[in-house]
């Protein structure tokens, strides 16, 4: 069995300056009261909870030049990526909770910046079921929660793109899509073009979770830094249904465990992002004790032991 002996800290951004829905900004908060903390110590994680960051509130206001908060976008994604980065230097494991899915910016930026320091390969799994690949000329919506994995490949607007030392942060390569299943019409050719390994709701079905997942994590290594990238909208609504941009016919609890196992069994696990929680969606928090469940997973927790 795989073991987590990497201490770690989880820090909140409530915010939802990125989604059209309001509410993910209490997701911090109702990962807390799901356990959150206490669930991963149990797995003998050494982790500390370092509160809440602040940043601008949330001005509703409609896009301007195609883009909806950019500034505050920006403003959120800088706390993120310091607290990530500081987090990282202290040896120990970030774990955000969001807040939308904006805020991967910044998380993902400061790991990739650290990977690059110390010489370490990554490999990002954005578990989710939106590609979140849209741009300024392509958007149907404006949001910046749909365009993360593509300012993170170098395609935004130069605030974001060049939030951390090297821009891009990444390459296409480097990252892995699972459970997906709303891609928008202008962002099927640029992932096409872009060549984003997407591990779509049909493959899955097609071919199975497990064989998915070794595909997923083929290649990963002591060498390897795993960056888990997970919007709880991956999940099948019925099961999850306290997130803002719901789409049927989604991952389901016995396979999502499966992925958090076999992701868990790397080893290789070295920041996680989790996003879209909104309670103001959800029914009695099942959302995030369901998100609090699969982290348990994620940590190394399984009906047996296994070697
Ligand atoms: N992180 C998310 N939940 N993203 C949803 C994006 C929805 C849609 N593709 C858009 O660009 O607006
Ligand atoms: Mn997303
Ligand atoms: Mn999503």
């Amino acid at each position: 069995m795989a073991m987590h002996p990497r201490p770690a800290s989880v820090y909140g951004l409530p915010t939802d300056i990125g989604a059209a829905h309001r509410g993910a900004s209490m997701g911090p908060e109702a990962l807390r009261v799901a356990r959150l903390v206490e669930a991963i110590a149990k797995r003998g994680v050494d982790i500390r909870d370092e509160g809440n960051l602040g940043g601008p509130r949330n001005p509703l206001s409609k896009p301007v030049d195609g883009y909806r908060h950019l500034d505050e976008v920006v403003a959120w994604n800088r706390a993120a990526m310091s607290m990530s980065a500081r987090i990282l230097g202290e040896g120990r494991m970030p774990i955000m909770l969001g807040g939308d899915h904006c805020l991967a910016m910044g998380s993902i930026t400061a790991v990739a910046d650290h990977c690059r320091a110390i010489g370490k390969k990554l490999r990002v799994l954005w578990l989710d079921a939106h590609a979140d690949f849209n741009t300024r000329d392509i958007t149907p919506s404006g949001n910046l929660h749909g365009m993360p994995v593509a300012c993170l490949c170098g395609l935004g607007p130069k605030e974001l793109v060049g939030l951390g030392k090297h821009a891009p942060a990444l390459r296409p390569d480097q990252i892995r899509q699972i459970g997906i299943r709303s891609v928008d019409a202008g962002e099927k050719r640029l992932v096409r073009e872009y060549e984003i390994d997407i591990y779509d709701m049909r493959y899955i079905d097609e071919i199975g979770m497990r064989r998915v997942m070794e595909e997923v994590l083929d290649g990963v290594d002591a060498d390897t830094h795993l960056h888990v990238s997970f919007d709880v909208d991956m999940l099948d609504p019925g099961i999850a249904p306290g997130t803002g941009t719901r789409v049927p016919g989604g991952v389901n609890y016995r396979e999502a465990q499966l992925m958090m196992e076999m992701i868990a069994d790397t080893g290789a696990m070295g920041s996680l992002d989790l996003v879209e929680v909104n309670p103001a969606l959800d029914k009695r928090n099942a959302t995030a004790k369901l998100a609090v469940d699969l982290v348990e997973s994620l940590f190394g927790k399984s009906t047996l032991m296994r070697d």
